[in-house]
């Protein structure tokens, strides 16, 4: 099979929000292995020098199986990319954001792609004690580091994106030791490896992509979690509860999902949720914040804080 590597690279004077934005076209579009590069002078102390990139480019890459509709996808990036582009030409006077994207092309085979792939995601520090690391990368970890190994493999969650780096600082936050913990919509199950290393007791992970159980099967395995802690299927939250009677409650609940779904399952997350549990929601774009807010508080909870990254918003919320 053919893949079509898609890069777009970009000069601006908001980096990381143009990184945010120039992502969103990519993971709306549904690019797979989406990963973004910033250009970095030397290692920061304690990663090997074939763990980050030292580049002078910055750019995010994705990649799109070459088929009848791919063209059809690449002109819809390009599109997106200069309406960008003269929004951003538009906003100048208002926001100050610059913004120029020149994207590039090129088709690779199969395990190019597997290589390819691997060759563009680096180790990660997403919390002060929290690191993300491929497992084909060399690490030193400090003393009080926790390292995460990732393979995300076709599933989503790399770690480098916001909404899942904000999960994770939320989840180091508000995870207390024993606390059981529910990801829906685990893609590669890195909030689910997250949570068994800062102690959770019970770890149960879903998803409605049969791809992404695998994954996240195979990367507890890698970070060495016991496998009688945790359990992961192919599911919806509705369908979960009701195969599972009386409902499993659980201390924290994640779910880093687009808006429509999180308010969509609310109501089931609230059923999931042991009485004075948190709920993590992230993958929530600003503009629907408020609509977010407001399920939130139709179903009783109280908001204990919300975090932003560029365009994202994350929230934790308590019953
Ligand atoms: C943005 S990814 C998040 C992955 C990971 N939890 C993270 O934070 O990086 C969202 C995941 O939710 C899954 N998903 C989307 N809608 C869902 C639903 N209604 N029920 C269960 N999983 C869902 C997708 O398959 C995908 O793996």
């Amino acid at each position: 099979m053919k893949w079509i590597h898609v890069k777009a690279i970009f000069e601006s004077n908001d980096i990381p929000l143009a990184e945010e934005l120039v992502s969103d076209i990519f993971f709306g579009l549904g690019l797979q292995g989406v990963v973004c590069q910033i250009p970095m002078d030397a290692p920061p102390e304690g990663f090997a020098s074939d763990a980050v990139e030292v580049s002078d480019e910055t750019y995010v890459s994705g990649y799109l199986p070459d088929s009848d509709t791919s063209m059809e996808i690449i002109e819809k990036i390009r599109e997106k990319a200069e309406e960008l582009q003269s929004k951003s030409e538009g906003l100048q006077s208002q926001s100050g954001l610059y913004i120029n994207i020149v994207i590039k092309t090129e088709i690779v085979d199969q395990e190019d792609w597997a290589e390819a792939w691997k060759s563009f995601f680096y180790v990660t520090r997403i919390t002060e004690h929290i690191v993300v690391k491929p497992e084909w990368r060399t690490f030193a970890p400090h003393q009080k580091d926790i390292v995460i190994e990732i393979d995300p493999g076709m599933a989503f969650g790399t770690g480098t994106h916001p909404t899942t780096a904000m999960c994770v600082a939320l989840i180091e936050k508000y995870l207390m030791p024993a606390d059981t913990f529910l990801d829906v919509g685990t893609g590669s199950g890195i909030l689910m490896i997250a949570g068994a290393k800062l102690g959770a007791r019970r770890l149960c992970g879903i998803d409605n992509d049969e791809v992404a159980v695998e994954v996240a099967c195979q990367n507890l395995e890698k970070n060495a979690i016991d496998p009688d802690r945790y359990h992961v299927e192919k599911n919806t939250l509705d369908i979960y509860l009701a195969e599972n009677q009386p409902p499993p409650k659980f201390d924290i609940v994640t779910a880093n999902i687009i808006s429509e779904v999180i308010i969509e399952i609310l109501g089931d997350i609230k059923k999931s949720l042991s009485d004075g549990g948190t709920v993590i929601l992230s993958g929530i774009i600003r503009e629907k914040e408020g609509i977010v807010l407001a399920a939130l508080e139709e179903y009783g909870f109280s908001i204990a804080e919300i975090r932003y990254e560029g365009e994202w918003v994350a929230i934790a919320a308590k019953l």
